[in-house]
């Protein structure tokens, strides 16, 4: 498998499950408006959830399961045509850092992988991982994860890294 699409549908698997801004930034109704039969008022704060519309199983096969290559073999994409994905949002209020921020991330992702093997400590199992989020303005893992990097044979590594701890 060519490994930059995957690492790519890795990413945007991630934001699918895992929206960065789960409600997105909060919304205003500049005037009266229908929606799918219901009246927005005027003046309404709207709260768009990304993290509820990347699960819906209307538009996802096997929702809550982590399957990068779903990206792989489809066209939809994070820029806001797609409205199932919208972990940047979409329309005028669209994220305006999206063409930095999917390179910083496929670029750190890859830095992180590329060197390392990464295991879990005390040979804990990936099944064993607790996944639970902790839901705010952005969505973190609510118990860091911990994952112990490994070497890879022949690389000359100038930087030791002893743990990562992500949120
Ligand atoms: C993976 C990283 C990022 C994600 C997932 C993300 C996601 C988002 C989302 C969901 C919104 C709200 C869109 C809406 O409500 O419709 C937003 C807004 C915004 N983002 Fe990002 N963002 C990221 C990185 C960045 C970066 C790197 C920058 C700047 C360099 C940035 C600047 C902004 C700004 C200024 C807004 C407000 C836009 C407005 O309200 O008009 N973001 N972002």
């Amino acid at each position: 498998m060519d490994k930059l699409p995957y690492l790519q549908a890795v990413v945007k698997e991630t934001m699918r499950l895992r929206p960065a801004a789960p409600l997105l930034l909060p919304h205003k109704a500049l005037h009266d408006v229908q929606v799918l039969g219901f009246t927005v008022p005027k003046g309404s704060q709207i709260f768009v959830n990304a993290w509820a519309i990347g699960r819906d199983p209307k538009y996802w096969e096997k929702p809550l399961e982590f399957l990068p290559e779903r990206f792989m073999e489809s066209s939809v994409d994070y820029k806001g045509r797609d409205f199932e994905y919208i972990p940047f949002g979409a329309g005028r209020r669209i994220c305006p850092g999206m063409p930095l921020a999917i390179r910083i991330v496929n670029l750190m992702l890859a830095s992180i992988i590329q060197p390392f093997n990464w295991k879990l400590p005390d040979g804990m199992a990936r099944e064993e991982l607790d996944m639970e989020e902790q839901f705010g303005v952005t969505l973190k893992k609510a118990i860091p994860l911990v994952a112990i990097p490994c070497m890879k044979e022949n690389k000359v590594i100038f930087y030791v890294f002893m743990f990562y701890e992500f949120r």
